[in-house]
């Protein structure tokens, strides 16, 4: 799928994402399946999500030894989802781990899942970055050369904020995935989010795919919220 915009079904009551589930059963859109839904309802909500036609984006972010991610993406790949991740800090060896994991574990004739880095969370600021995490570096620095990392590795893209869009492109080159959490409209509430920006502003920093939880799911129309948002991050307008 060309430039999706990913909702992200970060609702673990059952009956409000069957209603959610529910308006979005005429189309064939991206979804992304979290910690939060995995944890809870396991392999059952990918197989329903592609039964209903959608694409999957597992985020399970994915952080340990290279043998412990390999394995575990071994297993993962058997759910045949369009697009799974890994943290980028857990390094060269585990990332490559994972996309072996990948291969050995889809079944025979299938795609092999896309594989995408998180890069710096888009939670996190300059200031965290610094104080907390001790990482001297500009963020987009550090989100770059992560990109570098993950493109070395043989990944197919990263997570970033669309902010750092462009100097990921300029490094890893222009078909390397770009997917942008951290998208709000200029009314929608920030929460934790902090490198923020607009689907038109996304469009414009060229993202590969934007992804939108609570803006779309906490809003009082879900499915219209997703159309206008849709129409801006197509349009640019
Ligand atoms: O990998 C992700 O999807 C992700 C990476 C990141 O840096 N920031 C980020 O917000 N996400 C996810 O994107 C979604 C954003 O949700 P909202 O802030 O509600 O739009 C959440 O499901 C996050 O887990």
């Amino acid at each position: 799928m060309q430039r999706p915009l990913i909702v992200a079904l970060d609702v673990h009551q059952k009956e409000v994402r069957d209603r959610l589930l529910e308006t979005f059963k005429h189309d064939s859109i991206y979804m992304k399946v979290g910690m939060e839904l995995y944890y809870q309802e396991g392999p059952r909500i990918i197989e329903q999500l592609k039964k209903d036609g959608h694409h999957v984006f597992l985020d399970l972010k994915l952080h340990d030894i290279p043998n412990t991610v390999g394995r575990a993406m071994k297993v993962l790949s058997s759910l045949e989802v369009d697009l799974i991740n890994v943290h980028a800090a857990g390094g060269r060896k585990m990332m490559e781990a994972a996309l072996e994991g990948l291969e050995a574990g889809k079944p025979a004739n299938a795609p092999r899942p896309k594989l995408i880095a998180v890069t710096q969370l888009t939670s996190t600021d300059q200031e965290m970055l610094t104080d907390e995490l001790l990482i001297k570096e500009e963020i987009a620095h550090v989100v770059s050369t992560y990109a570098a990392l993950a493109k070395k590795s043989g990944l197919d893209g990263v997570v970033s904020s669309a902010l750092e869009v462009p100097l990921i492109h300029e490094v890893c080159g222009e078909d390397f995935l770009t997917v942008t959490p951290g998208i709000r409209r200029l009314s929608d509430a920030k929460g934790d989010q902090k490198r923020i920006v607009t689907p038109m502003k996304a469009k414009e920093l060229g993202s590969w795919g934007i992804v939108v939880g609570r803006s779309i799911t906490e809003s009082i129309d879900p499915y219209q919220t997703y159309l206008e948002m849709k129409k801006e991050w197509e349009e640019g307008k």
